[in-house]
């Protein structure tokens, strides 16, 4: 018995969830079946269980941290297949302009691929599905997980149940989300319980047909993600990465949510939500949306170092946000995961110390580095690691040397730990009413023409802004270039309905009477010299800087000038103190033809990918910038920053 077959859970099943486990179990085949109860003994035991398969390394050095490296084919979140399977297409996707994007398998003709996400019929997906999980789990053991996304006294909370045949997925699921027996309570003492149902299998049935890369089983050729909003299921193959694996994340948290939201009048969205507490003490919550790996978690952890004395950043949370507006007309927003997925390169003691020290224990690595005295590495560690007096292998278990062509950690390498362990988490962060949000921020990767902050002049105009949202790629999916894609409030790849309903959505919920609406604001801590190439912002901690600014406009302190694009900063009203070689006319020179070409290809994603379902407000604030831009005196932007 390849775990230890505890089924004593089974009876507490209700009876909704017993039937989906057996409808699922024929199919799948599983030699048993394993209700999980979220224990500390039931996750030592996984764990040990997958150290004895080579699935996963104990790390020397630091307590109870975990090393996983997975087959090299499956190292980050697929976009072109994760699909959305409806009745109707029109409910998931416009159709463009110039038609569907070519199919990425010739075995799913059907699919209707798009830059805002990918479509196909539920019945014609349900029969590719059970051809692929037919027999899919045989000598492996299927995992019952049930998970709650949010804290356990909150009303907004929500339950979901993923049955997986990946003890990784199960002890990630346990750091990840509040799992276990303490669910099931919950689920029974409804009478028929709700909850979400989602099926993964890694798509590798032992034994297995070809070899398993890195002890890593997946099924590349095979994998898909999909989900069916009409049935309250999530449904992924052949993939153990996080992203596609972890339903509660992405699949639920965000795109089954963001529907559920819509319905009911929320928001499931791509944010981190941090507390700012200010030098005279006053605090106020932040949410921001940057696209994957662009920044999320680094500012929800900013290290102020006494860079403007006083403030102090507290963490609520690193990824989603689920929002609405409470009686009193105030957004609250509560982060429904339980732990950090995060980014590892770049995480230094000079960028984030806070998430640094979070990671020294009870900890899940994937495809990090590790050093000849244990410890993980990755790039940006060049002076935390003394590369002189330790040996690295690398995360394709390759000897590494500084200099060597490819990196030691692969770029979308993570972290996985629980939000307790971070030492700012805020003293709020599972507090059932949610934080009150008073500044939304958008931002991405932007190397040139979109300058350091901006406010937005109003909730349309702030809309408009995260529509209109653009960002280099980069390795949190599978894009290899570096290209500028369009990223609509960083939900690109989470978009589970219409694009245009997404957008009247949000119109909408601003628009009711009485609500104390959140001022909005737009950042890029990415431009680049274009002869240099070096970041024109030091970034991280000094991003202190700009949330100081957006406070004070939050306290409507008189430190903007109109431009063009927004309220830009006052010239002299960013707190540069101690900052040397700042090129501030560089940080927010507004370029006419940037901004034009930039109005134009807007205008040709909108065209092209939303058309008749775009909301005629954002085609008016479309125009509204574009003669803003053609009327542009030269002489106004000199008065700022
Ligand atoms: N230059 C620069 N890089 C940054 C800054 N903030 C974050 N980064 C880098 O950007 C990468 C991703 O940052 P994260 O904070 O993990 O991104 P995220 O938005 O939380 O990503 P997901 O978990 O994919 O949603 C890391 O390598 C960071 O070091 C910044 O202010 N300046
Ligand atoms: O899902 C993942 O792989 C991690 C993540 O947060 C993102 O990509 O935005
Ligand atoms: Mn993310």
């Amino acid at each position: 018995m390849e775990y230890c077959a505890k089924n004593q859970l089974l009876d507490k099943l209700p009876k909704e969830l017993l039937s989906y486990v057996q409808e699922k179990s024929e199919l799948c085949k599983p030699d048993h079946i394993y209700v999980c109860d979220g224990s500390e003994e039931e996750n030592k035991m996984l764990l040990a269980a997958m150290e004895k398969n080579g699935e996963i390394r104990k790390s020397k050095k630091h307590k109870n941290c975990w090393l996983a490296t997975t087959d090299p084919r499956d190292v980050a979140r697929v976009e072109s297949r994760t699909i959305i399977c409806t009745k109707n297409q029109h409910d998931v996707v416009s159709t463009p302009k110039s038609g569907f994007r070519p199919i990425v398998d010739p075995n799913m003709p059907n699919i209707k691929q798009t830059a805002l996400g990918n479509w196909m019929d539920t019945d014609e997906m349900i029969l590719i599905l059970n051809e692929r999980f037919n027999g899919c789990m045989k000598g492996r053991t299927m995992f019952v997980i049930p998970y709650m996304m949010g804290p356990f006294n909150c009303p907004y909370s929500k339950i979901g149940v993923e049955l997986t045949d990946s003890p990784y997925v199960v002890c990630s699921m346990r750091i990840m989300t509040r799992m276990g027996e303490r669910v099931l309570n919950e689920l029974n003492k409804v009478e028929s319980p709700n909850f979400i149902k989602c099926l993964h299998s890694v798509g590798v049935p032992l034994p297995a047909q070809e070899p398993i890369i890195n002890n890593w089983p997946c099924n590349p050729a095979k994998t898909i993600i999909t989900h069916f909003p009409e049935r309250n299921e999530i449904i992924t193959f052949g993939s153990g990465y996080g992203g596609n694996s972890l339903c509660g994340k992405k699949c639920f948290a965000l795109r089954i949510g963001s529907i559920l939201a819509k319905k009911e009048g929320w928001l499931a969205e791509h944010m981190l939500i941090m507390g700012v507490t200010n030098p005279k003490g006053e605090k106020k919550y932040f949410c921001a949306a940057f696209p994957s790996a662009c920044g999320k978690t680094n500012l929800a952890m900013l290290q102020n170092r006494d860079i403007i004395p006083g403030y102090k950043i507290e963490c609520v949370g690193d990824d989603i946000a689920w929002m609405r507006f409470d009686e009193e007309g105030r957004l609250r927003a509560i982060n429904p995961e339980f732990g950090f997925f995060g980014v590892a390169p770049g995480t230094s003691q000079s960028t984030n110390p806070i998430a640094l020290e979070m990671i020294k224990e009870d900890t899940i690595f994937t495809n990090v580095a590790e050093t000849s005295n244990g410890d993980v590495y990755w790039e940006g560690l060049e002076n935390d690691v003394d590369l002189n007096n330790v040996t690295i292998t690398s995360w394709k278990n390759q000897p590494w040397q500084k200099g060597s062509k490819e990196p030691a950690a692969h770029p979308n390498s993570r972290f996985c730990t629980y939000a307790s362990r971070c030492s700012i988490i805020d003293p709020n962060w599972e507090s059932p009413e949610g934080v009150p949000i008073e500044a939304i921020i958008f931002g991405g990767r932007r190397p040139t023409g979109v300058p350091l902050v901006y406010e937005v002049f109003d909730w349309d105009h702030g809309v408009f802004v995260g529509a209109t949202m653009r960002s280099e790629s980069t390795a949190a999916a599978e894009f290899t270039n570096k290209q500028i894609m369009n990223d609509p409030f960083a939900m690109r790849p989470f978009l589970a309905y219409n694009f245009g309903q997404y957008l009247s959505h949000w119109l909408s919920i601003g628009q009711k009477p009485g609500l104390k609406l959140p001022k909005m604001f737009h950042v890029n801590w990415f431009l680049k010299d274009p002869i240099t190439n070096q970041f024109l912002w030091p970034g991280f901690g000094e991003n202190i800087r700009i949330i100081d600014w957006i406070f004070r406009r939050l306290n409507n302190e008189n430190c903007a000038i109109k431009s063009p694009i927004g309220y830009l900063p006052e010239k002299g009203s960013i707190n540069l103190t101690n900052l040397k070689n700042i090129n501030i006319n560089q940080l927010f020179h507004i370029q006419k033809d940037f901004w034009l070409k930039e109005c134009k290809s807007i205008r040709e994603y909108f065209v092209e990918n939303v058309n008749d379902d775009l909301p005629k407000e954002m085609w008016t604030q479309l125009d509204l910038l574009e003669n803003r831009i053609q009327q542009i005196p030269a002489i106004e932007r000199e008065k700022c920053a």
